[in-house]
């Protein structure tokens, strides 16, 4: 018996068909590869193209996109900071699972504060957790705004706008860091 959270008398359940017979089966290991960055910096567009390239060599992977997963599993935050807080612990929950499964798990999400990440990065311990940041200059992503929304958060319309008036702290050990001059 355990204490979890906040209930008591619950049982982790063991089977034996576990995290390595999955990844024998898939012949992979399961990893996160966590992006993060700016609106606009290119998190949606790099995971699409890295798991196109990775089915392309026969890996499976899946991508958890934050805009994606607020139509569904989060779509009851908002962009307050307890909310986003809330969003990225549950992502980094689904992460691990999806790690355990044997897949190569893409999130992509702002995630703008690092502690949240790094409490992510703790959840999977067992699985390498490859954090990669697109150190996108402010300027660029609201040259882009392919969504309008940095248009309408300088106007005041969208409150609490990440990088506008909302802070976003850039990670200090990250595996991989993207600037511009890199021509992705
Ligand atoms: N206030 C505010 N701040 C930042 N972003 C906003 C906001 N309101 C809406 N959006 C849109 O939501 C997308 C970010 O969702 P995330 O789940 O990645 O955000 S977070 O990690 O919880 O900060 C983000 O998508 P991306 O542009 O793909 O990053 C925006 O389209
Ligand atoms: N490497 C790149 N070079 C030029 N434009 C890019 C690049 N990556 C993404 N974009 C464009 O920038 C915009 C934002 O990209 P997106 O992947 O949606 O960013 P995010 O998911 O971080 O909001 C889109 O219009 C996309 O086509």
């Amino acid at each position: 018996m355990s204490s979890v959270g906040k209930v008591t008398n619950v049982f982790w359940q063991e089977c034996s068909i576990g995290k390595f017979e999955r990844q024998k089966l898939l012949n992979q290991k399961g990893c996160v590869v966590w992006i993060t960055g700016l609106s606009g910096s290119g998190k949606s567009t790099l995971a699409c193209t890295l798991s196109k390239d990775l089915h392309a060599r026969g890996k499976l992977s899946y991508i958890l996109d934050g805009d994606n997963l607020r139509h569904g599993l989060n779509k009851d935050l908002g962009f307050k900071v307890e909310d986003r807080v809330e969003n990225i612990r549950r992502v980094g929950e689904v992460a691990r699972l999806f790690a355990d499964a044997g897949l190569i798990c893409i999130a992509s999400l702002i995630s703008p504060y690092r502690r949240d990440r790094d409490a992510c990065r703790a959840l999977l311990p067992d699985f390498s957790f490859i954090e990669v940041y697109l150190n996108m200059p402010l300027e660029l992503c609201e040259a882009r705004d392919p969504k309008g929304l940095y248009k309408l958060a300088r106007e005041g319309k969208i409150k609490g706008f990440t990088g506008i008036d909302d802070p976003y702290e850039p990670p200090l050990n990250c595996e991989i860091e993207i600037r511009p001059q890199d021509g992705l």
